[in-house]
C-alpha cells in the first residue's frame, strides 16, 4: 500500500512501523488510614523528583539538539514542580483528604487549569496546557509508566502518530527512531523545519496513517517525494536499500564540499546560506558549511518564555551569531515575525478571524515602537561585532517601509548621541512575502538595500491557501506559474536597482526550484543547514547560461506539473 503525504523532511528510512496513540492513564482513587498518609506524600515527592529529572535530561538534549528557544519550554514546566503553591496544594489534599496522590494529582491540576482558562487571556491558557502536560508526566511516574514515545524498542522504528508537537520532535532520539510520519502538520509547520535541522527524515500530512498502518508492520518512508509504502514487496524494499546507500554515499562526497565556494560549472557564483532560529543553529550551520545567515528568525529569542528578551539578551544572542559567523560572513537577522501561527502568550495579541491577515510581524512593530526599538537597538549594537544587516518581516507597502526605516533612523541617532558603536555602513532589507510587495517591488527596490522572498508565506497569500491546511495542500505550489512570476519580477527589480535578491523560503532548498531560480538570476539561496551541500553539489553541476533559457522558458508553462515536469526531463535527469 502506498500513502502520500507532504515531504517534510528529507531523507530515506527502512523499518518497522511503531504506532504510537496516547494512553489514558486509569487508576482509582482511594481514601488512606492516616498512618499512610507519610508514605503517600514520600510517593508523590518520589514522582516530582522524578519528573524533574526526566524534564532536565529533555531540556539538556533539546539545547544541544535544537536551540535555546525550544530548552525552555522544558524550563517553564520544571518551574511548576518548584511552584509551593502547586506542590503544597497536592500535599494539603493527601495530609486532609486523605486521597492517594494520583487523585490528589488530579485535583489540584484541574482547580488550575480551570483557573487559568477562565481567565480568557491567552498567556494563562498556555500555562493550563503547560501544566497539563506536566501533571501527565507526573501522573505516569506514579503509576510506573514508562515516559518515552519509542520504548525500549531494541530495533530503531519508525513513529507513526497522529501529530508531533515541537516539544515531542525535540525529544526524539536519532538511535532509535528512523524516520516519523504523521497524520496533520505541513512542510513548513514547526515540527517539520526541527525534523529538517536534527535530520531525521519526516512526512506529514498522511490523514490517517495512523488507522492504515500497525506497529510491526513494515515501511519505507521516502522524504524527497512524500511517499510512505506500507509492507511493501521485498523487491521494492531492495530498490530502496539501494537508494539508501547511495544517499549515505552522496551524503560523504557532499562533505567533501565543504569549504568549496558556491560556484555554478561554468563559475556564476551564488551565496548559499542558513535559516536558523538562534545562536546554537548559528554553530550547526557553520559546520555544515554555510556561507553565512539568511534568516535568523528572531521570534524564537521571544518564544518559550514568561516576558520580553531585554535588550541585553538580544544583543549577546546577535552578537554570538556575528562571531560565529567570522570572516565577515553576512548574517540576515529578521525584525520580529511574531503573529499568524507563532503566538507569544505574554504580548496579549487579540482572537482573530484570520490571525495570517492580521495584527502580526511588522505590522505590530510599527504600532508597539518601543519593542521594535529594542529590537533594533540590539542589532545595531550588535552590528560592531560582524557582517550584521537588518530584515523587515511582510512589508506590504512603501510606506510601512519608509515607517520602519524612520525608526531605525532615530535609533541610530539615539546610539550616535551616546557614543555608542555600530555599523554605520548596516544593509538594511525586508522580506518580500506578501503579493503587493512582490507587484511594487520596482518602487521598494528603490528603497530597500535587498530583498528576501519568503515563499512560505508568498505562496499562501498569492494562491489564497492556508499554508497549514493539509486538505488544499494542491494549491500550495511553489511551481504555480503565479508564484514564479512574482519572484521573477522581484528578482529583476531589486537588479535594475543594482540591489540583491535572495530567497529564505523553505522553496530555495529545493532540488526542482534551484535549476529555476539560478536561471531567474537569485543571488541568495538561504535553506535549511544540512541542505546547503547537497545544493552546492547540484549547483557545480549546473549551467548558469543554460539554465537563464530554461527559467524563461518555464515562466511560458501552465501548471505547477508542467514545470516540474520540464525541469525533471531537462535538467535533473542529465545531472
Ligand atoms: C521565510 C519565511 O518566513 P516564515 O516561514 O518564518 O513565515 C517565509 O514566509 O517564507
Ligand atoms: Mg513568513
Amino acid at each position: 500500500m502506498l500513502c502520500k503525504g507532504i515531504a517534510a523532511a528529507q531523507g530515506i528510512a527502512l523499518g518497522r512501523a511503531l504506532v504510537k496513540v496516547e494512553e489514558t492513564l486509569s487508576y482509582t482513587r482511594k481514601t488512606l488510614a492516616a498512618d499512610q498518609v507519610p508514605a503517600e506524600v514520600a510517593r508523590l515527592k518520589e514522582a516530582l523528583n522524578k519528573t524533574n529529572s526526566q524534564l532536565e535530561a529533555i531540556k539538556q538534549k533539546a539545547l544541544r539538539d535544537i536551540g535555546e528557544a525550544e530548552a525552555k519550554i522544558f524550563e517553564a514546566h520544571q518551574l511548576f514542580l518548584e511552584d509551593p503553591e502547586f506542590v503544597g496544594a497536592m500535599e494539603g489534599n493527601i495530609e486532609n483528604d486523605k486521597v492517594n496522590a494520583e487523585a490528589a494529582l488530579e485535583d489540584v491540576r484541574d482547580m488550575f487549569v480551570g483557573m487559568f482558562e477562565s481567565m480568557d487571556n491567552e498567556y494563562m491558557r498556555e500555562r493550563a496546557a503547560d501544566l497539563r502536560d506536566v501533571s501527565q508526566r507526573i501522573l505516569k511516574n506514579l503509576l510506573g509508566v514508562e515516559d518515552t514515545l519509542v520504548g525500549d524498542s531494541k530495533e530503531p522504528v519508525i513513529l507513526v502518530v497522529h501529530d508531533l508537537t515541537p516539544s515531542d520532535t525535540a525529544q526524539l532520539d536519532k538511535s532509535k527512531v528512523k524516520a516519523f510520519v504523521t497524520n496533520i502538520g505541513g512542510r513548513t509547520s514547526h515540527s517539520a523545519i526541527m525534523a529538517r535541522t536534527m535530520e531525521i527524515p519526516a512526512i506529514t500530512g498522511l490523514n490517517d496513517i495512523t488507522e492504515k498502518v500497525q506497529t510491526g508492520d513494515m515501511l519505507i518512508v521516502d522524504g524527497e517525494t512524500g511517499d510512505v509504502y506500507v509492507n511493501p514487496e521485498q523487491e521494492l524494499i531492495a530498490t530502496y536499500q539501494k537508494k539508501l546507500e547511495e544517499y549515505e554515499a552522496q551524503k560523504a562526497a557532499w562533505a567533501q564540499l565543504i569549504n568549496e565556494p558556491s560556484v555554478s560549472k561554468d563559475g556564476h557564483h551564488v551565496e548559499l546560506v542558513a535559516n536558523i532560529g538562534n545562536p546554537h543553529d548559528a554553530e550547526v550551520a557553520d559546520k555544515a558549511g554555510a556561507e553565512g545567515i539568511g534568516l535568523f528568525r528572531t521570534e524564537f529569542l521571544y518564544m518559550g518564555r514568561d516576558n520580553f528578551p531585554t535588550e541585553e539578551e538580544q544583543f549577546e544572542s546577535y552578537k554570538a551569531v556575528a562571531l560565529t559567523m567570522d570572516n565577515n560572513r553576512p548574517v540576515v537577522i529578521r525584525t520580529l515575525d511574531i503573529g499568524g501561527d507563532k503566538e507569544l502568550p505574554y504580548l496579549q495579541l487579540p482572537h482573530e478571524m484570520n490571525p495570517f491577515l492580521g495584527y502580526r510581524a511588522i505590522r505590530i512593530c510599527l504600532d508597539q515602537v518601543d519593542l521594535f526599538k529594542t529590537q533594533l537597538r540590539a542589532l545595531l549594537r550588535a552590528s560592531a561585532f560582524g557582517n550584521i544587516k537588518i530584515m523587515y518581516p511582510m512589508i506590504a507597502t512603501l510606506k510601512e517601509l519608509r515607517q520602519a526605516n524612520a525608526i531605525l533612523e532615530e535609533v541610530k541617532a539615539e546610539l550616535r548621541d551616546k557614543g555608542i558603536a555600530f555599523n554605520e555602513e548596516i544593509e538594511v532589507g525586508m522580506m518580500i512575502e506578501i503579493p503587493a510587495a512582490a507587484v511594487i517591488a520596482d518602487q521598494l527596490a528603490k528603497e530597500a538595500d535587498f530583498f528576501s522572498i519568503g515563499t512560505n508565506d508568498l505562496i499562501q497569500y498569492t494562491m489564497a491557501c492556508d499554508r497549514m491546511n493539509q486538505q488544499i495542500s494542491y494549491l500550495y505550489d511553489p511551481y504555480n506559474p503565479a508564484v514564479l512570476r512574482l519572484i521573477k519580477n522581484v528578482i529583476d527589480a531589486a537588479h535594475k536597482e543594482g540591489k540583491w535578491a535572495g530567497m529564505c523560503g523553505e522553496m530555495a532548498g529545493e532540488e526542482y526550484a534551484l535549476p529555476i531560480l539560478l536561471g531567474f538570476g537569485l543571488d541568495e539561496f538561504s535553506m535549511s543547514a544540512p541542505t546547503v551541500l547537497r545544493a552546492r553539489h547540484m549547483l557545480k553541476q549546473l549551467s548558469y547560461a543554460e539554465l537563464q533559457a530554461v527559467a524563461e522558458h518555464v515562466l511560458s508553462l501552465e501548471s505547477g506539473e508542467e514545470i516540474r515536469n520540464y525541469i525533471k526531463v531537462n535538467v535533473l535527469d542529465k545531472l
